[in-house]
């Protein structure tokens, strides 16, 4: 089964490789890339965390806690180390009202907020086999004063039969830095939402639309697709904290992560 598979990252790496088709792009860097692509992850296999390099799970799962904390300044993250927003913050570190504003207080009329996280968890609470568990970070009012503009742009979840799936939206992916990252976030968040809501882990979807390889990226990639992926490492939580909101980095625990060495490059700013 392809869900079942320890190589669907790797095999979409290759073949943007392969059939990627060289373009410009916003930063001038230039890339190859593909249109519209899709892989998927069984849950209950391994936690999805690409082994062909070591991929740095911190800045992952305190990138998430950030965002469901609602908070967009990356101030948080650099008092923790994690520096993966820094090209994009201005001097206070402020990113203007990226995903976390929108997942927890989009605008609306008459100053209200939309609290999406807290509506989606009722939802899934109330009513399991609603085909209507959607978060949107894309808010066509607010994306003139983002720092960078939503690229995981909108997921649905799904529960059947007591299991609990996710599938993303990933409207641009830089399959060599971002996509590791993103695949491990939201399988996380599809995780924490199914211990909260006393279900099991169903199906990670990832769907991409630009699927791309940065030109300068492309001898780190051949370098990794030489290698053979390991098994996947196991995630478990120490507690089961009260709130989809109250979870701390220390409450997640990633066991047996086997990885090859790092592969370092440049992003694309
Ligand atoms: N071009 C580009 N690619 C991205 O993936 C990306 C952006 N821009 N802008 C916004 C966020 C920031 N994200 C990033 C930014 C940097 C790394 C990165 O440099 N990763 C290194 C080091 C990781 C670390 O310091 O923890 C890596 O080896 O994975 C990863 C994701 C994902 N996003
Ligand atoms: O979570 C993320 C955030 C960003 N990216 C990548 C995708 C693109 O390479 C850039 C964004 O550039 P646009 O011109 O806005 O498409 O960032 C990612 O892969 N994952």
């Amino acid at each position: 089964m392809n869900n079942r598979k320890i190589s669907q990252y790797e095999d979409l790496l290759r073949d943007v490789r392969t059939n990627g088709q060289r373009g410009d792009d916003r930063t001038g860097t230039g890339t190859i890339s593909v249109f519209g692509r899709q892989i998927r992850f069984d849950l209950d296999a391994g936690f999805p965390l690409v082994t062909t390099k070591r991929v740095h799970f911190k800045s992952i799962a305190l990138e998430l806690l950030w965002f469901l904390s609602g908070d967009s300044n990356a101030r948080w993250l650099q008092d923790r180390g994690v520096t993966i927003w820094d090209e994009w913050a201005n001097e206070d570190g402020n990113l203007g009202p990226i995903y976390g504003v929108q997942w927890r207080s989009w605008p609306a009329p008459e100053d209200r907020a939309i609290d999406q996280i807290e509506q989606l968890i009722k939802s899934l609470r109330a009513n399991p086999e609603s085909r209507r568990h959607v978060v949107s970070a894309w808010n066509p009012a607010s994306l003139h004063q983002m720092a960078l503009v939503p690229c995981h742009v909108l997921f649905q979840f799904h529960v059947s039969q007591g299991r609990l799936s996710c599938q993303l939206y990933q409207r641009s992916a830089d399959m060599f830095l971002g996509v590791p990252f993103n695949i491990a976030s939201y399988s996380l968040l599809t995780m924490m939402l199914a211990q909260q809501l006393d279900l099991e882990p169903g199906e990670f979807i990832w769907t991409g639309g630009d699927c791309h390889i940065y030109l300068n990226h492309l001898e780190a990639v051949d370098r990794q697709l030489e290698r053979s992926p390991y098994p996947n490492p196991q995630l478990t939580f120490n507690r089961k904290p009260p709130a989809i909101f109250d979870y701390q980095y220390e409450d997640i625990s990633l066991l047996d992560y086997r990885h090859h060495p790092l592969i370092t490059a440049p992003v694309a700013v």
